[in-house]
């Protein structure tokens, strides 16, 4: 194909929406990195240069946003996926072992259009804990969850903390900052970056890897696991539950709505599928809800339907869009809960575990307790049958004291400092 003729596919392959998303961002040229605050608007508008989900609005900081991690973590020296741990207080982690390199899949699913890129930073509260540095990138045209790569190039193990239970209920921890810059465009035409990737979403290409080297026989359970784990999530299906029913209900009375305004432009009939569409229990769909009262609003106004038509149709297109987006979020929360049912857990407050954690960790007390009780039952041993009782009062006198501080660590302890 000649240069003219190339020039020509590309010029047609620009969609008008496309063009008028490339001057918007050729009008905010002065802007060169997106803020928390420019993220958030985004959100608000749900503007279809960028998307994440789940979205929450405290991860959207001063110079971009805050990823958080899934409990898909797999680890490179041991080959398998890290077990997670919870508290008693509900808190997750995983323990980073010396040298040691993880993958985590991201709990976020990322959509940037063409007129994007980002970059990933890491946290300086895990990089000064140890952590190796992020500092990857994001395409333009990047559609779904990311896989991160963190190391552990210390010679101590290490904790990540995935989520804290709060009274606010989970909060995730930020795992590493994106920031997003749009795309210098300096011909709208033809020089917009085509948003078509190689890489698959999740990096499937790269987990895929891992499990098509031959099987090891001695962890054959652990590899069978992660092998079904990556299948699943490559052939992800949504399940059809009572929260995607509810937005079908409503997507169903705004088609209503819709057909309406574009054939009888009755404003009764309008308003009469209006009161349809807000008897519909929205449950956690508080920003559906919000928007539907908000097209009520402009619907109630309306004297003249042909005068007002455009704010209405805008308005029913920005319900759409929510509704899009909280399908997403659905979507996108029941990968968690696969990654979740999949995922070996321990529940950190299992007592042996806290008393082989304790023996090891005080292990030059028991050593000297050991002796101890050896020189005891030496003496014992030497003396039997001379004074049994006075020995038998001195063994336990010798074991009790680290019994002791172990019951006193155990229920005067935080699960912060176990
Ligand atoms: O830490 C990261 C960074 C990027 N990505 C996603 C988004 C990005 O758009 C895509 C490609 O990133 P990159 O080009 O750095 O990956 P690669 O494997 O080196 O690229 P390629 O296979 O195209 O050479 O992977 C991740 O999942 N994790």
């Amino acid at each position: 194909m000649n240069l003219k003729k190339k020039k020509e596919v590309n010029k047609t392959k620009v969609s008008k929406q496309e063009r008028s998303h490339r001057l918007k961002w050729k009008k905010k040229e002065g802007v060169f990195q997106l803020t928390g605050t420019n993220i958030r608007n985004m959100r608000t508008e749900l503007d279809s240069n960028f998307m994440i989900a789940p979205y929450q609005k405290e991860n959207a900081t001063g110079c971009g946003y805050n990823l958080t991690a899934t409990e898909f973590i797999y680890s490179i020296t041991k080959r398998r996926l890290l077990t997670i741990h919870k508290s008693k207080q509900g808190d997750t982690y995983v323990k980073i072992y010396p040298n040691d390199t993880v993958l985590i899949l991201t709990r976020e699913y990322i959509k940037l259009s063409g007129n994007m890129a980002g970059a990933f930073y890491s946290r300086v509260q895990m990089v000064s804990s140890g952590f190796g540095h992020i500092s990857t990138t994001l395409d333009p045209g990047w559609r779904g969850m990311l896989l991160f790569s963190i190391n552990n190039p210390t010679k101590r193990k290490l904790r990540l903390n995935i989520s804290r239970s709060t009274d606010r209920g989970v909060v995730f921890k930020g795992i590493a900052t994106m920031v997003l810059t749009p795309v210098r465009i300096e011909d709208e035409e033809t020089k917009g970056v085509d948003p078509s990737l190689d890489n698959p979403a999740m990096r499937l290409d790269v987990l895929k890897k891992l499990v098509s080297e031959p099987k090891r026989f001695w962890a054959d359970r652990q590899y069978q696991n992660l092998k079904k784990l990556i299948y699943d999530l490559e052939h992800f299906e949504t399940i059809e539950n009572s929260k995607m029913k509810r937005l079908t209900d409503i997507k169903a009375h705004l088609t209503n709505i819709e057909m309406e305004i574009a054939s009888y432009k009755s404003i009764e009939d309008i308003q009469a599928y209006l009161v349809e569409l807000k008897r519909i229990d929205y449950g956690a769909f508080e920003e559906v809800q919000c928007k539907v009262k908000n097209l009520d609003d402009t619907v109630c106004k309306t004297t003249d339907i042909s005068k007002d038509v455009n704010e209405i149709k805008n308005k029913i297109e920005s319900i759409y869009r929510e509704y899009d987006y909280q399908l997403l979020c659905e979507k996108i929360n029941q990968i968690h809960l696969l990654i979740q049912q999949q995922v070996p857990h321990v529940w950190g407050y299992h007592k042996m575990r806290r008393l082989l954690g304790f023996l090891l960790k005080h292990w030059k007390i028991w050593v000297v307790y050991g002796m101890a009780i050896i020189i005891v039952a030496y003496t014992y041993n030497s003396n039997i049958g001379s004074n049994d009782m006075n020995i038998f009062i001195s063994v336990v006198a010798a074991i009790m004291p680290p019994f002791i501080t172990y019951f006193l660590e155990i229920f005067g302890a935080t699960n912060e400092d176990l």
